[in-house]
Protein backbone atom coordinates (compact mmCIF):
# COMPACT_ATOMS: atom_id res chain seq x y z
CA UNK A 1 0.00 0.00 0.00
CA UNK A 2 1.05 3.29 -0.96
CA UNK A 3 0.69 6.57 0.61
CA UNK A 4 0.17 9.71 -0.31
CA UNK A 5 0.08 13.01 1.56
CA UNK A 6 -0.41 16.33 0.72
CA UNK A 7 0.92 19.12 3.36
CA UNK A 8 -0.90 22.58 2.62
CA UNK A 9 1.19 24.64 5.32
CA UNK A 10 -0.45 28.13 4.80
CA UNK A 11 -0.49 28.02 1.19
CA UNK A 12 -4.04 29.61 1.57
CA UNK A 13 -2.55 33.38 2.37
CA UNK A 14 -3.76 35.65 -1.01
CA UNK A 15 -0.90 36.11 -3.33
CA UNK A 16 -2.14 40.11 -2.76
CA UNK A 17 -1.04 39.37 1.32
CA UNK A 18 2.43 37.93 0.66
CA UNK A 19 1.38 34.38 0.15
CA UNK A 20 0.69 31.80 -2.62
CA UNK A 21 -2.67 31.27 -3.39
CA UNK A 22 -3.72 32.35 -6.40
CA UNK A 23 -6.59 29.51 -6.56
CA UNK A 24 -9.53 30.04 -4.46
CA UNK A 25 -10.97 32.98 -2.10
CA UNK A 26 -10.07 31.67 1.56
CA UNK A 27 -13.57 31.08 2.04
CA UNK A 28 -13.78 28.54 -0.44
CA UNK A 29 -10.11 27.27 -0.85
CA UNK A 30 -10.91 23.82 1.30
CA UNK A 31 -13.48 22.88 -1.06
CA UNK A 32 -11.87 24.28 -4.15
CA UNK A 33 -9.01 21.84 -3.10
CA UNK A 34 -10.94 18.34 -2.56
CA UNK A 35 -13.90 19.72 -5.50
CA UNK A 36 -10.88 19.57 -7.74
CA UNK A 37 -8.61 16.07 -6.57
CA UNK A 38 -11.05 13.62 -5.41
CA UNK A 39 -12.24 12.39 -9.12
CA UNK A 40 -9.28 12.33 -10.60
CA UNK A 41 -7.88 10.44 -7.53
CA UNK A 42 -11.01 7.87 -7.22
CA UNK A 43 -9.40 6.42 -10.92
CA UNK A 44 -6.84 4.72 -8.01
CA UNK A 45 -7.18 1.48 -6.30
CA UNK A 46 -8.04 2.31 -2.42
CA UNK A 47 -5.97 -1.34 -1.97
CA UNK A 48 -3.20 -0.03 -3.71
CA UNK A 49 -3.04 4.00 -2.31
CA UNK A 50 -4.55 6.28 0.41
CA UNK A 51 -4.54 10.12 -0.15
CA UNK A 52 -5.13 12.26 3.25
CA UNK A 53 -4.49 16.14 2.78
CA UNK A 54 -3.56 18.29 5.46
CA UNK A 55 -6.03 21.31 5.65
CA UNK A 56 -4.34 24.49 8.47
CA UNK A 57 -7.73 24.52 10.69
CA UNK A 58 -10.08 27.00 9.30
CA UNK A 59 -10.68 25.21 6.43
CA UNK A 60 -11.29 21.73 7.99
CA UNK A 61 -15.29 22.08 7.63
CA UNK A 62 -15.40 23.38 3.73
CA UNK A 63 -12.85 20.41 3.02
CA UNK A 64 -14.76 17.64 5.04
CA UNK A 65 -18.07 18.88 3.27
CA UNK A 66 -16.99 19.00 -0.38
CA UNK A 67 -16.48 15.01 -0.30
CA UNK A 68 -18.24 13.01 -2.25
CA UNK A 69 -19.63 9.62 -1.50
CA UNK A 70 -16.72 7.26 -1.80
CA UNK A 71 -14.56 10.01 -1.40
CA UNK A 72 -10.70 8.82 -1.45
CA UNK A 73 -9.40 12.03 0.32
CA UNK A 74 -8.90 11.65 4.10
CA UNK A 75 -9.30 15.03 5.48
CA UNK A 76 -6.33 16.05 7.99
CA UNK A 77 -5.29 18.73 10.49
CA UNK A 78 -1.58 20.07 11.11
CA UNK A 79 -1.30 19.31 14.55
CA UNK A 80 -2.97 18.10 17.63
CA UNK A 81 -2.28 19.70 20.99
CA UNK A 82 -0.15 17.59 23.86
CA UNK A 83 -2.98 17.32 26.55
CA UNK A 84 -6.50 16.16 25.44
CA UNK A 85 -9.92 16.82 26.83
CA UNK A 86 -11.12 14.06 29.54
CA UNK A 87 -14.13 13.83 31.68
CA UNK A 88 -13.88 14.89 34.92
CA UNK A 89 -10.20 17.10 33.63
CA UNK A 90 -9.76 19.31 30.99
CA UNK A 91 -13.26 20.19 29.49
CA UNK A 92 -11.70 22.49 27.59
CA UNK A 93 -9.26 25.00 28.59
CA UNK A 94 -7.38 25.23 25.56
CA UNK A 95 -7.19 29.01 24.10
CA UNK A 96 -4.80 28.59 20.58
CA UNK A 97 -4.38 24.83 21.54
CA UNK A 98 -6.10 21.77 19.44
CA UNK A 99 -6.85 19.34 21.33
CA UNK A 100 -7.56 16.09 19.43
CA UNK A 101 -11.09 15.56 20.38
CA UNK A 102 -11.60 18.74 18.79
CA UNK A 103 -9.90 17.64 15.24
CA UNK A 104 -11.37 14.23 15.66
CA UNK A 105 -14.94 16.12 15.89
CA UNK A 106 -14.42 18.35 13.50
CA UNK A 107 -13.75 15.56 10.64
CA UNK A 108 -10.33 15.07 10.98
CA UNK A 109 -9.23 11.18 10.45
CA UNK A 110 -5.48 12.17 10.20
CA UNK A 111 -3.10 14.37 11.32
CA UNK A 112 0.80 14.98 10.63
CA UNK A 113 3.17 15.65 13.36
CA UNK A 114 6.68 16.67 13.94
CA UNK A 115 6.94 18.55 11.11
CA UNK A 116 10.53 20.52 10.80
CA UNK A 117 8.31 23.46 10.89
CA UNK A 118 6.85 22.41 13.86
CA UNK A 119 9.88 20.88 15.82
CA UNK A 120 11.71 24.60 14.71
CA UNK A 121 8.99 26.26 16.53
CA UNK A 122 9.76 24.00 19.31
CA UNK A 123 13.56 24.55 19.19
CA UNK A 124 13.02 28.54 18.78
CA UNK A 125 10.56 28.58 22.18
CA UNK A 126 13.56 26.70 24.01
CA UNK A 127 16.19 29.21 22.51
CA UNK A 128 14.44 32.05 23.67
CA UNK A 129 15.62 30.44 27.50
CA UNK A 130 19.09 29.65 25.57
CA UNK A 131 18.41 26.25 25.35
CA UNK A 132 18.82 23.35 23.56
CA UNK A 133 17.08 20.00 23.61
CA UNK A 134 15.87 17.42 20.96
CA UNK A 135 14.73 15.14 23.56
CA UNK A 136 12.04 17.53 25.47
CA UNK A 137 10.99 17.95 21.79
CA UNK A 138 10.74 14.27 20.93
CA UNK A 139 8.90 13.71 24.00
CA UNK A 140 6.48 16.23 23.42
CA UNK A 141 5.80 15.28 19.55
CA UNK A 142 5.51 11.95 21.89
CA UNK A 143 2.54 12.90 23.51
CA UNK A 144 1.07 14.36 20.70
CA UNK A 145 1.29 11.44 18.90
CA UNK A 146 -0.81 9.55 21.63
CA UNK A 147 -3.09 11.77 21.73
CA UNK A 148 -3.82 11.72 18.25
CA UNK A 149 -3.42 7.51 18.48
CA UNK A 150 -5.97 7.12 21.46
CA UNK A 151 -8.76 9.24 19.28
CA UNK A 152 -8.49 7.09 16.95
CA UNK A 153 -6.80 9.11 14.21
CA UNK A 154 -3.53 8.09 12.10
CA UNK A 155 -0.25 10.14 12.21
CA UNK A 156 2.24 10.64 9.71
CA UNK A 157 5.32 11.56 11.50
CA UNK A 158 8.14 13.72 10.39
CA UNK A 159 11.57 12.87 11.21
CA UNK A 160 14.62 14.33 9.36
CA UNK A 161 18.00 15.75 10.07
CA UNK A 162 19.37 19.67 9.66
CA UNK A 163 22.76 20.25 7.84
CA UNK A 164 24.88 20.82 11.15
CA UNK A 165 22.95 17.16 12.50
CA UNK A 166 24.19 15.42 8.98
CA UNK A 167 27.53 14.01 10.33
CA UNK A 168 25.63 11.93 13.57
CA UNK A 169 22.60 10.87 11.39
CA UNK A 170 21.74 8.08 12.99
CA UNK A 171 22.04 9.62 16.31
CA UNK A 172 19.38 12.29 15.46
CA UNK A 173 17.12 9.93 13.63
CA UNK A 174 17.72 6.98 15.95
CA UNK A 175 16.15 9.64 19.10
CA UNK A 176 13.27 10.84 17.12
CA UNK A 177 12.08 7.47 16.51
CA UNK A 178 13.21 6.04 19.93
CA UNK A 179 11.51 9.18 21.82
CA UNK A 180 8.73 10.25 19.25
CA UNK A 181 7.26 6.40 18.94
CA UNK A 182 7.22 5.88 22.72
CA UNK A 183 4.67 3.47 23.76
CA UNK A 184 2.98 4.75 20.12
CA UNK A 185 -0.02 2.14 18.46
CA UNK A 186 2.70 1.79 15.26
CA UNK A 187 0.03 0.45 13.42
CA UNK A 188 -1.30 3.95 13.52
CA UNK A 189 2.20 5.71 12.66
CA UNK A 190 2.99 6.19 8.93
CA UNK A 191 6.97 8.05 9.09
CA UNK A 192 7.93 10.76 6.98
CA UNK A 193 11.51 11.60 6.49
CA UNK A 194 12.43 15.15 5.90
CA UNK A 195 16.16 15.53 4.93
CA UNK A 196 16.35 19.07 5.98
CA UNK A 197 19.51 19.84 5.05
CA UNK A 198 18.09 19.45 1.54
CA UNK A 199 14.72 21.18 1.51
CA UNK A 200 14.68 24.64 0.12
CA UNK A 201 15.76 26.96 -2.53
CA UNK A 202 19.37 26.66 -3.73
CA UNK A 203 20.07 23.41 -1.74
CA UNK A 204 20.91 20.19 -3.10
CA UNK A 205 18.36 17.72 -2.90
CA UNK A 206 19.07 14.60 -1.57
CA UNK A 207 20.30 11.68 -4.01
CA UNK A 208 18.62 8.09 -4.04
CA UNK A 209 21.59 6.24 -2.84
CA UNK A 210 21.12 8.41 0.54
CA UNK A 211 17.23 8.39 0.66
CA UNK A 212 17.85 4.49 -0.01
CA UNK A 213 20.22 4.25 3.31
CA UNK A 214 18.03 6.40 5.52
CA UNK A 215 14.85 4.32 4.79
CA UNK A 216 16.60 1.25 5.30
CA UNK A 217 17.44 2.59 8.74
CA UNK A 218 14.41 3.49 9.63
CA UNK A 219 12.78 0.02 8.79
CA UNK A 220 15.12 -1.22 10.69
CA UNK A 221 14.71 0.91 13.70
CA UNK A 222 11.05 0.47 13.51
CA UNK A 223 10.75 -3.04 12.39
CA UNK A 224 9.43 -2.25 8.89
CA UNK A 225 7.12 0.73 9.30
CA UNK A 226 5.64 2.55 6.06
CA UNK A 227 8.01 5.53 5.36
CA UNK A 228 7.48 8.24 2.61
CA UNK A 229 9.68 11.03 1.43
CA UNK A 230 8.91 14.34 3.23
CA UNK A 231 11.17 16.24 1.09
CA UNK A 232 9.06 16.53 -0.38
CA UNK A 233 7.41 14.27 -3.69
CA UNK A 234 7.70 16.59 -6.47
CA UNK A 235 7.76 16.19 -10.29
CA UNK A 236 11.42 16.32 -10.67
CA UNK A 237 11.92 13.43 -7.90
CA UNK A 238 8.63 11.08 -8.67
CA UNK A 239 10.28 8.70 -11.22
CA UNK A 240 13.29 8.39 -8.76
CA UNK A 241 11.61 8.39 -5.24
CA UNK A 242 9.14 5.33 -6.88
CA UNK A 243 11.96 2.85 -8.11
CA UNK A 244 13.42 2.85 -4.18
CA UNK A 245 11.84 -0.34 -2.83
CA UNK A 246 11.81 0.75 0.71
CA UNK A 247 10.08 4.23 0.03
CA UNK A 248 6.37 3.75 0.83
CA UNK A 249 4.97 6.94 -1.02
CA UNK A 250 5.62 10.59 -0.55
CA UNK A 251 4.79 14.23 1.03
CA UNK A 252 3.85 16.86 -1.52
CA UNK A 253 3.48 20.34 -0.36
CA UNK A 254 4.34 22.81 -2.94
CA UNK A 255 3.81 21.83 -6.42
CA UNK A 256 5.18 24.67 -8.62
CA UNK A 257 8.45 26.22 -7.51
CA UNK A 258 9.22 28.61 -9.78
CA UNK A 259 7.19 31.94 -11.55
CA UNK A 260 3.93 31.87 -9.52
CA UNK A 261 4.69 29.14 -6.62
CA UNK A 262 2.11 27.43 -4.90
CA UNK A 263 0.17 24.71 -4.43
CA UNK A 264 -1.71 23.86 -7.98
CA UNK A 265 -4.32 21.00 -7.83
CA UNK A 266 -3.81 20.13 -11.31
CA UNK A 267 -0.18 19.66 -10.53
CA UNK A 268 -0.64 17.65 -7.34
CA UNK A 269 -2.44 15.12 -9.75
CA UNK A 270 0.40 15.54 -11.78
CA UNK A 271 2.68 14.43 -9.73
CA UNK A 272 0.47 11.89 -8.61
CA UNK A 273 0.37 10.51 -11.96
CA UNK A 274 4.09 10.37 -12.26
CA UNK A 275 4.54 8.62 -8.61
CA UNK A 276 2.49 5.71 -9.36
CA UNK A 277 2.83 5.04 -13.17
CA UNK A 278 6.64 5.52 -13.09
O1 LIG B 1 6.14 19.22 3.80
C1 LIG B 1 6.96 19.05 2.93
C2 LIG B 1 8.33 19.60 2.91
O2 LIG B 1 8.47 20.64 3.83
C3 LIG B 1 8.75 20.01 1.54
O3 LIG B 1 8.00 21.11 1.17
P1 LIG B 1 8.14 21.79 -0.31
O4 LIG B 1 8.06 20.67 -1.30
O5 LIG B 1 7.01 22.74 -0.38
O6 LIG B 1 9.49 22.47 -0.33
Amino acid sequence: MKHIYLNLKRFDVPAELGGVNRIADMKEWGKYIVENTQEELKKYSPEEVEFAMFFPEIHLFSACQAKTENSPVQVGCQGVFRDDVAPGKNFGAFTTGRPAAAMKAAGCETVIIGHCEERNNLAGILAEAGVVNTKAINTILNKEIKSAVDRGMKVLYCIGEKSEELEQWQEVLGEQLELGLKDVDKSMVTIAYEPVWSIGPGKTPAGKEYITKISKFVKEKTEGMDIVYGGGLKQDNAAMLASIPEIDGGLIALTRFQGEIGYYPEEYLEIISLYMNA
